[in-house]
């Protein structure tokens, strides 16, 4: 394919569901947690609104000025010609008493409620000053660098709307309010669990066979966020009885359990046998898509489960596909769209018939017409952790006869994306 976007033949999705699709199941299966908390403005960054929050107070309260100038009393013509006698400053927090008359004008700084009578304020840079009296050098209408009460927000208006995660510029807001405190969903309990009898902790002896556990770190690294109540479930081995147990304890106390490894096909793959034995479910998600394809989603009493693939590059992409999205609808947040961002390959790369490929690829410049070009760092693999670091995000390989050239659109994925509620 040479020319625009690399497009998905239809024909060629016959592995699974497109990622969008299995996403849409996983989340028609899952409720918002229940249970409110009022808290303080400061801490309510990174937490999502649970009740619309209404303003109390027209914003800005009062009518005043948008600049250092002055502010004209327009005669009834409504001419700004001619001299303005000044008969007064007012400085922003303390208000001028009394009216001025038409003819008059009020030295004014920014900020400054704007003085009765006046109609505009005319920065100072357009002034002439002459013997107590401003002449603007342009006309002046009236309005005109004045900011009104209520032009930004008017009393009782929706100010957050239910399902918003609060960031700097809510808390500005609400703080502009006066709004001292909000409620608040509760923090949704996540609980992160490596499996495997090859997992050895860090600090621990390496014996033969065995790897140290880097799933959980990454994983638990990429859920850190004040909406998420973080629970480190440690490592168990593949083993049915601890596998169980693990994942039935966690269930208990957690809203969602993310386990790694374990998932696949293979004698050794407890992980579904154990939720299963709990009296829970898990079933794969049939997701056509490169690395990840052993993701499987399922239940256990009230908590969801998601099983990742053991590689640690099939974990992250099943935690950019699925598992953000389940903290965010656990939360109640309301979902982010994010419209594809799309780069010039510098690459040649053949599809995987049937599945969505996610590539680790880097910015490596930018072609004539200024758009970025991205490369996929060579051999890469789902047990390759290094090209992962050197990467600036996912390229995404669709499924179709044709792959991907070098100078054809594809799909990227910027790596600040995976992370909880990004
Ligand atoms: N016969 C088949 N074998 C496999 C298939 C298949 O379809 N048929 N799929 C392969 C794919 S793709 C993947 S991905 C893996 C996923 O298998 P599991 O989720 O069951 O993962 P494990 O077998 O437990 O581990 C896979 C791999 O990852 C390493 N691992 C596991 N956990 C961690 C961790 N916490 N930190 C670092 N590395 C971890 C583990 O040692 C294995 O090397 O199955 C393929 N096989
Ligand atoms: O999920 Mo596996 O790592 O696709 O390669």
């Amino acid at each position: 394919m040479k020319d625009g976007a690399a497009t998905v033949d239809p024909c060629f999705i016959s592995g699974g569901l497109t990622p969008q699709e299995a996403l849409a199941l996983v989340l028609e299966d899952v409720a918002p947690v229940a249970g409110t908390e009022t808290l303080r403005l400061a801490e309510m960054a990174g937490r999502v609104v649970s009740t619309p929050i209404r303003a109390p107070r027209a914003l800005p309260p009062f009518d005043h000025s948008a600049m250092d100038g002055y502010a004209l009393a327009l005669p009834a013509s409504g001419r700004s010609w001619g001299g303005f006698r000044i008969v007064g400053t007012v400085v922003a927090g303390r208000p001028m008493r009394g009216e001025i008359a038409a003819g008059e004008a009020v030295r004014i700084f920014t900020g400054a409620a704007f003085p009765l009578g006046c109609d505009a304020v005319v920065m100072q840079e357009h002034v002439d000053l002459r013997d107590g009296a401003v002449f603007p050098r342009r006309e002046v209408r009236a309005g005109d660098n004045v900011r009104l009460a209520g032009e930004d927000v008017a009393p009782d208006e929706i100010l957050l709307r239910e399902g918003t995660l609060v960031d700097a510029r809510h808390l500005a807001l609400l703080a502009a309010s006066g709004i001292v405190e909000g409620k608040v969903a509760r923090r949704v309990r996540v609980t992160v669990i490596s499996t495997g009898t090859e997992l050895r902790a860090l600090g621990e002896n390496l014996s033969e066979g065995a790897i140290y556990d880097s799933n959980r770190v990454m994983l638990l690294e990429l859920l850190r966020h004040p909406g998420v109540d973080l629970v480190d479930g440690g490592i168990v081995p593949d083993e049915p009885s601890s596998t169980a147990s693990a994942i039935a304890e966690a269930a208990v106390t957690s809203d969602l359990v993310i386990t790694s490894g374990g998932v696949s096909v293979g004698e050794q793959d407890f992980v579904r046998r154990s939720v299963e034995a709990s009296g829970g479910s898990l079933r794969p998600l049939k997701m056509g898509i490169k690395p990840g394809k052993p993701l499987a989603f399922g239940r256990l009493g009230k908590a969801v489960i998601l099983g990742l693939p053991g590689n640690p590059l099939a974990a992250l992409v099943g935690f950019l596909l699925v598992g953000r999205h389940l903290v965010a609808r656990l939360a109640g947040a309301t979902p982010i769209v994010r419209h594809p961002l799309y780069a010039v390959a510098g690459f040649d790369r053949n599809a995987s018939p049937g599945r969505f490929e996610y590539a680790p690829a880097a910015v490596v410049g930018m072609d004539a017409f200024g758009r970025p070009v991205v490369d996929t760092l060579g051999r890469g693999g789902s047990a390759r952790l290094l090209p992962l670091t050197r990467s600036d995000g996912f390229c995404v390989v669709p499924p179709g006869v044709q792959g991907v050239a070098k100078g054809d659109m594809v799909e990227f994925v910027p790596m600040a994306t995976v992370r909880v509620f990004a």
